[in-house]
């Protein structure tokens, strides 16, 4: 089985050499409060996009990273590429500074059955080039932490999207889903994320699972809702890896003086 790796180099600061050719990656702001580490995040991105009430977030939140520069400056600096959603969020004067910066912003609230993120990652998806995706990484920031009926959209977007990249962000944890198809490995930045981490089979259960370099190694393992699943492990080694018969989400710690 091909094998897919993982590596969160998105939370450190880029360097030519760290992200290299490997990954491009896109970023989603959504309407929760911007994770500490958006700026970074920002500075990976290639395209970004804010999902409707996710610009109230960086208008608001991009100024108190940088107190000591001028508000407005900030704002034009942190600039979309796009603003999309149903748009029953975005506040009228938010929606007004960016319109006067020339940004795109795409009303598409005629769709009632899709979350304004759904809506984003359909929209990157189609602006993407089929030879890139399987180089595009879709990075959401405010994924988790709020209401849980968004939280579990949020994380049925991973199941929709199954063969793009997409890892979802807080200000605590990041949570990916490791798809069947492939066997996994996971690369520990452990400079900036883990221990904790916990492996989750909230799609279908797993008749068989196989770690390694995990504190509570799985072998052969089965797990369920109502029976074993793997919460509050801890990863032992840089290098993890990950083979199951059902698709897992991963999810681990984010330190918290990043
Ligand atoms: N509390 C939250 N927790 C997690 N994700 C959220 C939360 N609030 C919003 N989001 C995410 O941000 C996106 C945009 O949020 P926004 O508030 O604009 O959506 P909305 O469609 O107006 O939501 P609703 O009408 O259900 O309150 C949502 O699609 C969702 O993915
Ligand atoms: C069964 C069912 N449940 C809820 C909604 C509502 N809904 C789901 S996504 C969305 C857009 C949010 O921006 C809305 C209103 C629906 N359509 N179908």
């Amino acid at each position: 089985m091909e094998v897919m790796r993982h590596t969160s180099t998105f939370l450190r600061p880029p360097t030519p050499a760290a992200d290299g050719p490997s990954l491009a990656y896109a970023l989603v702001v959504l309407n929760q409060r911007l994770p500490r580490f958006a700026p970074v995040l920002w500075n990976h991105a290639k395209l970004r996009i804010f999902a409707d009430g996710g610009a109230n977030r960086v208008y608001d939140g991009m100024p108190k990273f940088f107190p000591e520069q001028d508000p407005s400056e900030i704002r034009r600096r942190y600039k979309p590429d796009i603003i999309r959603g149903d748009m029953d969020s975005i506040r009228p004067e938010v929606q007004e500074f960016y319109c006067n910066l020339g940004v795109k912003i795409e009303d598409v609230s005629y769709d009632q059955d899709t979350t304004d993120l759904h809506k984003c990652i359909a929209f990157i998806c189609d602006s993407t080039p089929e030879l890139d995706k399987s180089k595009l990484c879709i990075l959401v920031a405010g994924a988790l932490g709020g209401r849980f009926d968004h939280e579990a959209g949020n994380i049925n977007v991973l199941y929709k999207f199954s063969g793009t990249r997409i890892i979802l962000l807080s200000d605590d944890c990041l949570i990916q889903l490791l798809p069947r198809t492939h066997s996994h490995e996971i690369h520990i930045q452990s400079s900036v994320q883990g221990p904790h981490c916990g492996l989750i089979p909230i799609g279908a259960p797993s008749a068989s699972t196989t770690t390694t370099g995990l504190q509570w190694d799985l072998t052969d393992t089965g797990m369920s809702f109502g029976g074993l699943i793997s919460t509050s492990n801890i990863v032992r080694e840089e290098r993890i890896t990950v083979n199951s018969d059902s698709d897992l989400l991963w999810t681990i710690s984010i330190k918290k003086d990043i």
